[in-house]
């Protein structure tokens, strides 16, 4: 069911106090106060206030569609998983081409580049115990020579992302009432952790870039308003925080409500859609919910979207934050977590299929 949708729409954020920092701690508790209903009512927002210019983010878009309208022989020269190709088969990096996402037995109909945090190879000769799992999500990215541009282009852009997410997951701290960072709390010690945690543990955020592009659907939705085909199946996302960019296609990103219902969460102009993801989750000690969402593209044009993963480092430990056990009943849901295997465990289970996380 759904290929219709409610016409709620989601909260709006104000970043710029947390970026600002000039700013009062009046207008800080502000928007720490509109984060935190959102975080529990929808766990998805807008956020505006974040300080990238919308002359970068049209960039970003055109760039990423200059690139989906290659010919397939030369998008196909970064594509990941090529045993003779430039990542040896390392399979998580670069370019994967159209439908090789299966969700409910349909393929989903994306093409992508991803990119990911470059893995230091200081960190990995210093690694005792270093195996092939591990190699997986390892490497350098693939990136495509044309447009060439991109690349200057996008590498920068990820360092204005890292800033916003830090910020974002700061404010997300202030949110959930935890200990100000001048208290004498044990670094490390997640469970008694100050309202830092999160940028603590993102400290060498093992980042995500995607660009998708989309094509229409043939036929998204039946005579009965069931949804036939999908661009990216139902899922949640693995991490900390997603930062949505995409081009202005309305009736495409879907996001499902406490009462099981969709609704459309087109795009606002200047406005990244941001969801949290399975790590805040387990943190807040499901307080705070990695929502569920989805793609039907029901637009007649190819849709573009960019979203920046801002997620735990590879080491980081998560575990239920002791603040939030008390608020959710006393019961400790989710235990200890290493982020770098959670992932792992995703990818390896669902790789070919991101949409169905
Ligand atoms: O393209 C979109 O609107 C969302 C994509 C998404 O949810 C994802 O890649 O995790
Ligand atoms: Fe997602």
């Amino acid at each position: 069911m759904g290929c219709t949708s409610t016409s709620n729409t989601l909260p709006i954020i104000d970043l710029a106090p947390f970026l600002d920092l000039t700013s009062t701690a009046t207008a800080r508790a502000a928007t720490a106060k509109t984060i935190a209903s959102a975080c529990l009512e929808y766990g998805f927002f807008y956020l505006i206030g974040h300080g990238i210019p919308t002359s970068t983010t049209d960039r970003v878009i055109s760039l990423a569609t200059e690139f989906f309208q290659l010919p397939k022989e030369e998008k196909e020269k970064i594509a990941r998983g090529d045993p003779g190709g430039l990542d040896g088969g390392d399979g998580a990096r670069g370019y994967q081409p159209l439908g090789e996402q299966i969700t409910k037995g349909m393929r989903d109909k994306q093409e992508a580049i991803d990119l990911y945090r470059e893995w230091d190879c200081s960190v990995e000769r210093g690694e005792k115990s270093a195996g092939p799992p591990y190699e997986f999500l390892k490497g350098p990215n693939l990136w495509p020579e044309n447009p060439k541009e991109l690349k200057p282009f996008y590498e920068s852009y990820v360092q204005e992302q890292i800033k916003v997410g830090e910020a974002l997951v700061r404010a997300m701290g202030m949110a959930l009432g935890l200990d100000p960072a001048s208290s004498t709390a044990a670094d490390d010690d997640e469970a008694t952790a100050d309202e830092e945690v999160f940028v603590k543990a993102t400290k060498n955020t093992f980042w995500v870039l995607r660009l998708i592009g989309y094509p229409a659907l043939d036929k998204p939705c039946n005579a009965d308003g069931n949804v036939e085909q999908y661009s990216c199946g139902e899922h949640s996302d693995y991490g900390c925080v997603t930062l949505l960019l995409a081009d202005a296609t309305p009736g495409a990103l879907q996001v499902k409500l406490k009462d099981g219902t969709w609704m459309d969460a087109d795009p606002i102009p200047g406005a990244f859609v941001v969801n949290i993801g399975d790590m805040i989750e387990r943190w807040t000690n499901g307080l705070w919910q990695s929502t569920r969402h989805r793609v039907i593209h029901r637009g007649e044009g190819f849709r573009v979207s960019v979203p920046f993963f801002y997620e735990p480092d590879w080491d980081a430990v998560v575990q239920p934050l002791q603040k939030c056990i008390e608020r959710t009943g006393g019961e400790d849901k989710y235990g200890p977590i290493k982020y770098g295997d959670y992932l792992l465990a995703k990818a390896y289970g669902n790789f070919y299929n991101r949409c169905q996380r």
